[in-house]
């Protein structure tokens, strides 16, 4: 409940499609209600009296009554419909945005499956409750008061028959809403699982189809898609059973009306017309709660996406830059870190021991150990991707944290492991990496990541298209425009997490070559699992289970470090004798 108020802040801007939406609701109920009394009328006074004018001039009436009712309902439905979309537009916006902002370790904590039902089933389902809120709600309980008003009013003989009736209905309405209420919050949970599965089956596609999982992986999503059918089910079922026990109640409304009133007819103290009309006002009666109902049940069912909507909205960033962020216009790209400690699960053993080391502007680095010792994480200290638990990481003698997010990243290039490119043109993928990029500009950073000539030999050069994940790219063409996105930047501090696996040996050189003429002043940190590309390096960090192991140029490793000389003497099959 609190969350959905909350949320309602979102509906300021659209107050007035908010107001005029259940205004013209009014209007159309209004119409509905006065229908059986103008029927009413012609049969007990029109008919009765055979009087042919006054028939003529009532069915005018409830013509004209249809008419302006018509235009209530079109109205309604306008400005009602207005009023959710815009709110829901604008908290989607806000959703995007705020995920956008997340630290990795936030958007670890939410996992992707849960954020896309959050961005697309939650906020469906809380749009839909307001459209129905402003419309229905406002409906519903009308045609009922208003029933049960002109009943009162008109025929006080068979009023007895609602107040048996209206307390069933209402018990029946009350229990089945909360009841569903229930089983969509579960409905919800286990739609997360069918996104995340989904999602991961198309993201692996192409390893599922060469390791011939399909059948595998089809068992595995029919198992989470089950549990979503199962939980569908038992949440509609609820709602259907709902209907026609509502029905029979209504039902013996209708018999004990009729009973009731034929009695009264032959007493003489009602007439004919009236009893037609009572029937009329309970099928209202019953239409405007079983309006209410499906109202109540999709709010119900919105209050837990309420809940997660904001959930995201109200995360704490954990990674933020300071409030007054140091002024530094000239980053040099001196980098050092001090006594590290860093794991991704906080009540865990560290997973980065006492890191320490300097990496002066200028230098290369290279980082090599075994898979899983915590190269990629090391990295992903300098641009602030995570925080460490303890010690700093400087650059030029600053802790990272006192500088601007914005200062800090755009003086680091960081080319992933994974080479990561969106759909749309080569070009494009170049202006992400600098928005207001020269052509010139562009040709010289794909030269520098020998991206130049594949680029050239496509007819539409820098505007060919790529696919979602670039699939229509090799996987070396991937990341040599994936280090020349990070080249144009031509950033202070360039980090290439083992990116140039999918390149061959000859281009991979004339990638360093070219990156150290054209920025001979940048600082880089190459991540790799060969020897080869990192021999030339000015120190190389040799981790090991998440510690340095040893710090050295390529030679004075091969002298000192036992993990360097194994991982030489298995590349080279050459062995090292250690002094
Ligand atoms: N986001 C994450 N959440 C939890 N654990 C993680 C995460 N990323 C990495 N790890 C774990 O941290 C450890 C170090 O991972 P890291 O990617 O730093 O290793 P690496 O040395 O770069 O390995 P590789 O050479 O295979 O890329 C691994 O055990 C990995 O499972």
């Amino acid at each position: 409940m609190k969350s959905m108020q909350k949320l309602l802040k979102y509906i300021k801007p659209y107050t007035l499609f908010a107001f005029l939406g259940p205004f013209f609701m009014c209007i159309e109920v209004a119409m509905d209600l006065l229908q059986p009394t103008i029927m009413q009328m012609i049969i007990d006074i029109g008919i009765a009296n055979e009087d042919n004018a006054y028939v003529i001039k009532l069915g005018l009436l409830m013509l004209l009554s249809a008419v302006i009712g018509l235009i209530g309902g079109i109205g309604s439905s306008i400005y009602a419909t207005k009023a959710a979309v815009y709110f829901a537009s604008d908290i989607r916006r806000d959703v995007f945005r705020k995920t956008e902002s997340f630290s990795n370790q936030n958007t670890d904590a939410f996992g992707a499956g849960k954020l896309i039902t959050i961005v697309t089933n939650d906020l469906a389902s809380i749009q839909q409750a307001l459209m129905m809120t402003l419309r229905v709600f406002v409906r519903g309980p009308l045609l009922f008061i208003g029933s049960v008003v002109i009943v009162w009013l008109t025929a006080p003989e068979l009023f007895p028959v609602l107040l048996v009736t209206i307390p069933i209905l209402i018990v029946f309405i009350y229990y089945f809403s909360f009841k569903s209420g229930k089983l969509f919050a579960k409905v919800q949970k286990a739609m997360d699982q069918v996104n995340t599965k989904l999602q991961e089956t198309l993201a692996g596609i192409r390893v599922i189809k060469a390791f011939d999982r399909g059948d595998h992986e089809t068992e595995r999503f029919q198992s989470v898609n089950q549990a979503l059918t199962k939980r569908n089910l038992s949440a509609e079922q609820v709602i259907f059973t709902l209907m026609p026990i509502t029905m029979f109640v209504v039902n013996l409304g209708v018999v004990a009306g009729l009973w009731m009133g034929v009695i009264k007819v032959s007493e003489g103290t009602i007439q004919v017309g009236v009893i037609l009309a009572f029937i009329n006002y309970l099928n209202i009666m019953m239409n405007g709660l079983m309006s209410s109902s499906h109202v109540l049940m999709q709010i119900t069912r919105a209050f837990p996406s309420a809940g997660r909507i904001n959930q995201v909205l109200e995360t704490n960033i954990d990674i933020t830059g300071p409030d007054q962020p140091m002024t530094k216009s000239n980053i040099q790209g001196e980098v050092e870190f001090n006594q590290v400690h860093f794991s991704y699960h906080k009540n865990g053993e560290s997973l980065l021991k006492n890191i320490s080391f300097q990496a002066k502007a200028g230098e290369t680095i290279g980082i090599i150990g075994s898979t899983g010792s915590g190269k990629s994480t090391l990295v992903k200290l300098i641009p602030r991707l995570y925080d460490p638990d303890s010690g700093s990481v400087l650059i030029d003698g600053v802790d990272i944290k006192n500088y601007s997010l914005e200062d800090l990243r755009s003086a680091i290039g960081f080319v992933p492991q994974k080479a990561l490119l969106f759909t749309g043109s080569i070009e494009d993928n170049f202006r992400f990496g600098k928005d207001d990029a020269t052509i010139s500009e562009m040709e010289d950073a794909a030269e520098a990541a020998v991206a130049s000539e594949f680029i050239h030999r496509f007819d539409d050069g820098f505007s060919h298209s790529l696919s979602q994940g670039a699939t229509n790219l090799s996987g070396g063409q991937k990341q040599r425009l994936s280090i020349a996105r990070a080249f144009i930047r031509k950033p202070k501090i360039l980090i290439l997490d083992d990116s140039t696996s999918a390149v061959d040996a000859i281009s991979e050189s004339s990638v360093q070559r070219a990156l150290k003429q054209a920025h001979s002043n940048t600082t880089l940190f190459i991540i790799s699992s060969k020897i080869s590309s990192i021999i030339d390096a000015d120190r190389i960090i040799v981790m090991e289970d998440g510690e340095i192991e040893s710090i050295g140029t390529h030679g004075e490793l091969l002298t000192k470090s036992k993990v360097y000389q194994d991982i030489y003497a298995t590349q080279t099959g050459m062995k090292v004798k250690s002094r």
